[in-house]
């Protein structure tokens, strides 16, 4: 099962390029597994603003795909419109407006089937992008901390099969170790307030059959300071050209504790999670989210009734705090100076490049 895929309509043959987006509701995890079937764009904004769809790759996907939808639906008129607002539904992750971007350049060059082509390629790069990283994360692991067989990693919010295509990121890492017979135990982060870590990633984890515990977010520092976690891995919403990286918020305290305690920080994202175009962290929009997701649990009310509450929904772990970052493409040892900007250049992602 993919998080997220384009579903061919049955008359595709007939009229080649019709077709709808299927994904999974990541709202009812981990007690129900529903996929929503999304004809229209106007339901795909709100599946990403109530975070139906999240995670960065998987919001890139979401992005492409939308645009092949629109165009398939709407006259041209309407659809410009209603891709502009799918490409703000969510401001943090660059990777939304990278796949929005590339599937309606292709729109413009080519039509609806163009359009159509550019996601299906975002969408089948973000699965071999995770794959490659499964592969570079544990390598780096196994440079990093050569005298362990066997690691206890430590993570925060949902960077697996969920927030991508399949496979993952950071998480994927997590999955590979667990196969690889190298994972002792994840523990995750629970992720408040919107429990990415306690309902996804450890619905995930359970599903791989993998050891992990759940911890508050605020027992992140303590568990590492006692020194029984051998490395942090994280995914990325935008990466600034000087490797300053936006996350899920509570990650720059994950960061904090890891540097105190010396314990290697990874951040795990594809090339297209790179933003060369912001210069570093303060350039990054951080999305609020409003105060009753704090304010409310599940529908319970926890706060006194008139009490005001903040919701940044990310933070900026700086680059000083990350030892490598981990791509498709490359290892970016920050630890030692390198960034984004500064290492070798990347390919940009197959997904850019044209039919034509
Ligand atoms: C591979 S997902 C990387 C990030 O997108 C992830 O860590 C994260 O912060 C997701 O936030 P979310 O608000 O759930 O979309």
């Amino acid at each position: 099962m993919r998080t997220i895929d384009w579903i061919p309509a049955d008359d595709a043959e007939r009229e080649p390029g019709r077709g709808f987006i299927r994904l999974v509701d990541q709202t009812l995890l981990p007690d129900s597994l529903v996929e929503l079937d999304i004809h229209d764009l106007d339901v795909l904004v709100d599946a990403i603003q109530r975070l139906a769809v999240r995670g960065a790759p998987a919001l890139g996907v979401a992005g492409a795909l939308g645009v092949a939808l629109a165009a398939q639906n709407l006259p041209a008129d309407l659809a410009r419109q209603a891709i502009a607002e799918l490409r703000e539904a969510r401001p943090t992750a660059v990777n939304l407006a990278y796949g929005v971007d590339t599937a309606l350049a292709a729109l413009e060059r080519g039509g609806a089937l163009a359009a159509l082509e550019a996601a299906l390629r975002v969408r089948d790069a973000d699965i071999a992008a995770c794959v490659a990283m499964a592969e570079r994360g544990t390598d780096a692991l196994t440079r990093l901390i050569p005298d362990r067989a066997a690691l206890t990693v430590l993570t925060i919010c949902n960077t697996g099969a969920l927030a991508a295509v399949e496979h993952g990121t950071a998480l994927g890492v997590v999955a590979k170790l667990h196969r690889d017979g190298r994972l002792v135990r994840a523990i995750a982060c629970e992720t408040r307030p919107l429990l990415q870590g306690a309902r996804l990633t450890a619905w995930e984890l359970g599903r791989m059959g993998a050891s992990y515990d759940v911890i508050v977010d605020s027992a992140a520092a303590i568990t590492l300071a006692r020194g029984g976690v051998d490395a942090v891995l994280v995914g990325a919403d935008r990466i600034a050209a000087n490797g300053d990286t936006a996350n899920k918020i509570g990650t720059f305290a994950v960061a904090l504790a890891a540097a105190r305690a010396g314990v290697p920080f990874l951040v795990v994202a594809p090339e297209t999670t790179i933003d060369p175009a912001t210069p570093n962290g303060d350039a990054i929009e951080i999305e609020d989210r409003g105060g009753a997701e704090v304010r409310f649990f599940r529908g319970v009310r926890v706060t006194p009734p008139d009490a005001t509450a903040l919701n940044p929904a990310f933070d900026v772990t700086p680059a000083d705090l990350i030892t490598a970052i981990v791509t498709d493409a490359r290892v970016i040892d920050v630890v030692a100076g390198d960034t984004p900007a500064s290492d070798t250049p990347a390919a940009r992602p197959v997904a850019a490049e044209t039919t034509e």
